[in-house]
């Protein structure tokens, strides 16, 4: 093991995005003793956050710690930051991280926290980061985390990640000694490609997984789409360079198994509604949620697609989100597969002897 006790934490951070998880890390960092704003895109919501020390729209019924600042100035935001944590949606972070381009002092670390991948370009967010604010070095946060709960206080762990030599004091050594509190946990890695395949992914499964469990089926139905999608997300990371070691860390099976089995997640919600039959447009009662795995559905297979690598439950989730299919007839078309080998890499295809069969069976059971 390295000795990096000389590796020294950021003392001020701006973290640029204040819904849940934005709030929820900024809160973290600055219960860690460190100076903190918080950028957000709306004035009342920075109003609140600086006079009442709450977020009452993204946690509910928390109070955020002392000290913490929140502005919509990105100028002042940025003005004295040693290192910067990117927390909005993934659609937005090619436009946000354009906004903090201009005021950004030379060197600062950038940490992108945002799960998925860039439509039309298949970049994942690190890269498209890399794109327009060029010179900095960027990271990614990413695992099991629920905002609420770290926020609430629940021991909470998540990796971050820089490429390079593990032995070196990277940026993510210090980013995860600035994070690290009593109760909040990070783990240093040097592969972003399977951090971040890890994240855009679970989403995707996560839909899979409340679907199936809208539509009646049980905990043996899960297990198996939990774990035939990890192996989807290993093709994929191996693909583009990550590792399976990473796959089965906190960004991989662990987010997997946090947002796969619990109506906490957008994900799984939004799926468990579908599932149960709620037209798309009548999903959280019409409200706007961010449900990252709807776009990654198509990004996660638009990239796979390019790489010539099939991903069936992603494909599932597609024809059902994407392409309106109807979910009954999608699944009867994954379960319904030539049977085949796991591991994928024994090369094995049997027509399935009862593919009619399974196929009338889920599409007149499921909406
Ligand atoms: N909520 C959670 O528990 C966790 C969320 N994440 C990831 O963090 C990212 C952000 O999600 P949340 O904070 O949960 O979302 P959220 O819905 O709670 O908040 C999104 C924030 O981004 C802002 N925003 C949205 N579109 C924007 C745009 N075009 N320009 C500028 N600002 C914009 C909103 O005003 C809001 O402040 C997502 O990629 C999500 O997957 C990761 C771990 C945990
Ligand atoms: O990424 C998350 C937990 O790690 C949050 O999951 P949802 O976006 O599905 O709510």
């Amino acid at each position: 093991m390295t000795d990096q006790s000389g590796v020294r934490p950021y003392q001020r951070l701006a973290v640029i995005g204040a819904g849940a998880w934005g709030t929820a890390l900024a809160t973290v960092a600055r219960r860690g003793g460190h100076d903190v704003t918080l950028w957000a895109r709306r004035d009342d919501l920075a109003a609140e956050i600086n006079n009442h020390r709450t977020n009452s729209r993204y946690l509910p019924d928390t109070t955020l710690p002392d000290g913490l600042r929140a502005t919509t100035d990105m100028a002042a935001a940025l003005k004295n930051a040693d290192a910067v944590l990117i927390v909005t949606p993934s659609k937005s972070i090619r436009t946000i991280a354009a906004q903090t381009r201009p005021h950004m002092s030379p060197g600062v670390p950038v940490f992108v926290c945002a799960k998925g991948i860039e439509a039309d370009t298949g970049l994942l967010m690190a890269q498209v980061v890399a794109e327009e604010i060029p010179g900095h070095a960027v990271g990614v946060i990413s695992g099991p985390t629920f905002a609420i709960e770290t926020v609430q206080d629940h021991p909470t762990a998540v990796t971050v990640a820089c490429n390079g030599d593990p032995s070196e004091a990277l940026p993510a050594a210090r980013m995860a000694l600035t994070l690290t509190t009593d109760t909040f946990r990070p783990y240093v890695s040097n592969d972003i490609t399977g951090v971040e395949i890890g994240g855009a992914v679970k989403n995707v499964i996560a839909i899979a997984c409340g679907i199936l469990a809208g539509a009646g089926f049980g905990e043996n139905t899960r297990a198996a789409i939990i774990t035939r999608g990890l192996g989807e997300m290993k093709e994929l990371a191996v693909k583009l360079g990550g590792t399976r070691e990473t796959v089965t860390g906190l960004g991989g099976i662990g987010d997997l198994m946090l947002t796969c089995s619990s109506t906490k997640s957008r994900n799984f919600s939004y799926g468990a509604q579908r599932g149960a039959g709620v037209a798309e447009g009548d999903v959280f009662d019409g409200r706007p949620v961010v449900v990252e795995g709807r776009d990654n559905a198509r990004t996660v297979t638009d990239l796979a697609r390019s790489l010539g690598l099939h991903m069936p439950i992603c494909e599932m989730v597609r024809a059902i989100v994407v392409e309106d299919h109807p979910i009954g007839e999608a699944f009867a078309a994954y379960w319904a597969a030539p049977i085949e080998a796991e591991p994928r890499a024994l090369d094995i295809a049997i027509a399935h002897p009862a593919e009619d069969a399974a196929a009338k069976r889920f599409e007149d059971l499921l909406p």
